[in-house]
């Protein structure tokens, strides 16, 4: 276990990490998730010991070990796949079997065994994060650290680069995977969340979407109208949050009756045929909310 207490940084005397607190080796996976700038590659770096704190402690690093993965491919382009893997066997200290081993089971879980011959700088983008991550696991490290695996991949990808990450997980490697994209959570089984510095939470997907204090209402495709629909609904029931998403329009509030009376009555005054449903919230919207009151406001 790795706990970090206190832990703050600064660049110049900006500070980039506030007081950070959490212990990490209990969960499989967790997702460090925050938008651009949050700190999260910081905070990262910091783990890594790449960054000396400026204040704070991190505790059990005596016989823990560690892969990093960061924003950039930092493997030898010239060399073949299969090279780059036995070049990072042998700085880990695996011996000509144990790496050949290792890294037989590596292309199986990657799906890069039919590009080991490949020169490395000439893999799709996918390809060269899976092989980072394969050679950051060569020596069964307790935790791997990830700087937004995803970041700039297709969706499709996305959920194959996590289901390659929950297999490093299965394989005994705990992880610590950066994103910004907010419904990656549903990848993870602890979820951190990064704002401006500071940790706003951290606790399992699911019970953040249960400790969610708002519900939500959507109306599907309120066409043209949707500035006026706004108006008008926050305009009976104050407080209330309208924002549209394509063509459907959302509402949050934290009461529940009267909210979905008054706005019945509102549509039903029409002649335009919506309706309003209540929705389930998602990841989206539950953390959105979170960095909206961190900042101390609503409205979006
Ligand atoms: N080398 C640097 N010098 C000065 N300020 C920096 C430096 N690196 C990061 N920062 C600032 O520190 C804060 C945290 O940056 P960091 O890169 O850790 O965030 P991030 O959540 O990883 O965002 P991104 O997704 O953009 O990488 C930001 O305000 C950023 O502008």
């Amino acid at each position: 276990m790795l706990k970090l207490t206190n832990i703050s940084y600064s660049y110049r005397g900006k500070k980039a990490l506030d007081q950070i607190s959490f212990t990490l080796g209990g969960e499989n996976i967790t997702g460090l998730i925050g938008p651009d700038g949050a700190g999260k590659t910081t905070l990262l770096k910091v783990i890594a010991g790449l960054y000396r704190p400026e204040s704070g402690q991190i505790s059990g690093r005596e016989g823990f070990t560690l892969g990093y993965v960061s924003q950039f491919f930092g493997l030898y382009g010239e060399m073949s796949v299969q090279e780059n893997l036995h070049f990072y066997g042998r700085l880990n200290g695996l011996s000509y079997p144990e790496r050949t081993q290792r890294i037989a089971e590596l292309l199986h879980w990657t799906g890069l065994a039919s590009a080991i011959d490949r020169e490395a700088g000439a893999l799709s983008g996918g390809m060269k994060q899976k092989l980072s991550i394969a050679a950051a696991v060569l020596h069964r490290p307790d935790l791997l650290l990830l700087d937004e695996p995803t970041n700039g991949v297709d969706p499709l990808s996305r959920r194959e680069m996590w289901k390659l990450l929950q297999s490093v997980a299965e394989g005994g490697t705990k992880i610590l995977a950066s994103t910004q994209y907010l419904d990656e959570a549903a990848y993870c089984d602890q979820v951190m969340l990064l704002h401006k510095g500071q940790l706003l939470v951290a606790d399992s997907p699911s019970r953040l979407l249960e400790d969610f204090p708002f519900r939500i209402w959507a109306i599907r495709d309120a066409g043209r109208e949707r500035i006026k629909w706004m108006d008008k609904i926050r305009e009976v029931v104050p407080g209330c949050e309208v924002f549209s998403k394509g063509r459907d329009l959302y509402i949050l509030h934290r009461e529940e009756m009267s909210v979905q009376r008054k706005i019945n009555t509102l549509l039903s005054s029409s002649r335009d045929g919506l309706a309003l449903e209540e929705v389930n919230p998602l990841y989206e919207e539950v953390f959105t909310q979170r960095f909206l009151e961190a900042d101390g406001g609503k409205g979006r």
